[in-house]
């Protein structure tokens, strides 16, 4: 197995969250994670990237159990960027995780051009990250991540935050780390982040609901996925989504 967990479950105390879970995730995969709100995305999340230990059953990369070393090939990134943003300015927040790991100082340069380009923050690298917008704030706790080198990167919620233009932004970068073949998760309400995705987990009552393609679960599954309203009123007028966003973010 590339990436995935084998008979999963997680209590908070005695309320059980998950019930034995078992995904198995493809290298390169782009894949949504959904369900009702307090249906363990998060708790989920959270245990497959290795924030949190205490579980049953077992967390795979490569074959072998999530462990120490292999955990900084597994990315986390929060709902809210605030949460993640450390640094006085752009590139010393970047080089925040790398200095933890020990990083050489000219690789450690490498890393954070690299990362700021491949996220749409290259000219930014002085700026203080309190004066980013939203989606730019994002865009940073993403660079940061994808600066350790990460093969999965699993996203919760990453666009809950931000108007139109943010999530347009967000989503760009997305696109573009899937097309660098990391294998991508993203927890998500709205059916806007989940255009593009091939694989769709639901969860419901602690259990994996459905696993499969995502044409499939739009056709047969309705979860009562929340709409954001640059998506509602796309399908309604049909207008090209870059023009309406545009509109809606002025
Ligand atoms: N620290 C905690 N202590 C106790 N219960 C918790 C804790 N964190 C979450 N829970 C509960 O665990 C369940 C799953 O929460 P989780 O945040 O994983 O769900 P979620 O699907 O991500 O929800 P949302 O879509 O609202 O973000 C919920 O019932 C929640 O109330």
């Amino acid at each position: 197995m590339f990436f995935g967990c084998k008979n999963m479950g997680f209590s908070y105390g005695e309320n059980k969250i998950l019930k034995d879970i078992n995904i198995e995730f493809e290298k390169g995969e782009f894949t949504g994670l959904v369900g009702d709100n307090g249906s363990g995305k998060s708790t989920l999340m959270k245990i497959m990237s290795g924030i949190f230990t205490e579980y049953d059953g077992e967390v795979v990369f490569k074959e072998e159990s999530l462990n120490e070393d292999t955990k900084i090939k597994v990315g986390y990134i929060f709902q809210n960027p605030e949460n993640q943003i450390v640094g006085v300015t752009v590139e010393e927040d970047v080089a925040f995780g790398l200095e933890n790991i020990g990083t050489e100082r000219e690789e450690m340069l490498r890393r954070i051009k690299w990362a700021l380009e491949v996220v749409g923050l290259k000219g930014l690298e002085k700026s203080d990250p309190n004066s980013l917008s939203g989606g730019q704030k994002q865009r940073l706790a993403i660079a940061s991540i994808v600066a350790m080198d990460p093969e999965v990167i699993l996203m919760d919620e990453p666009t809950t935050m931000l108007d139109p233009v943010g999530r347009r932004e967000v989503y760009k970068v997305i696109k573009r780390l899937v097309n660098l073949g990391k294998t991508i998760i993203i927890a998500s309400h709205h059916s806007a982040d989940l255009e593009e995705v091939s694989r769709i987990v639901a969860l419901k009552d602690g259990k994996v609901h459905f696993d499969g393609k995502r044409d499939e679960f739009y056709k047969n599954h309705d979860f009562n996925i929340e709409y954001p309203i640059e998506f509602e009123i796309k399908k309604k007028i049909n207008k090209n989504y870059d023009e309406l966003v545009k509109y809606l973010g002025d």
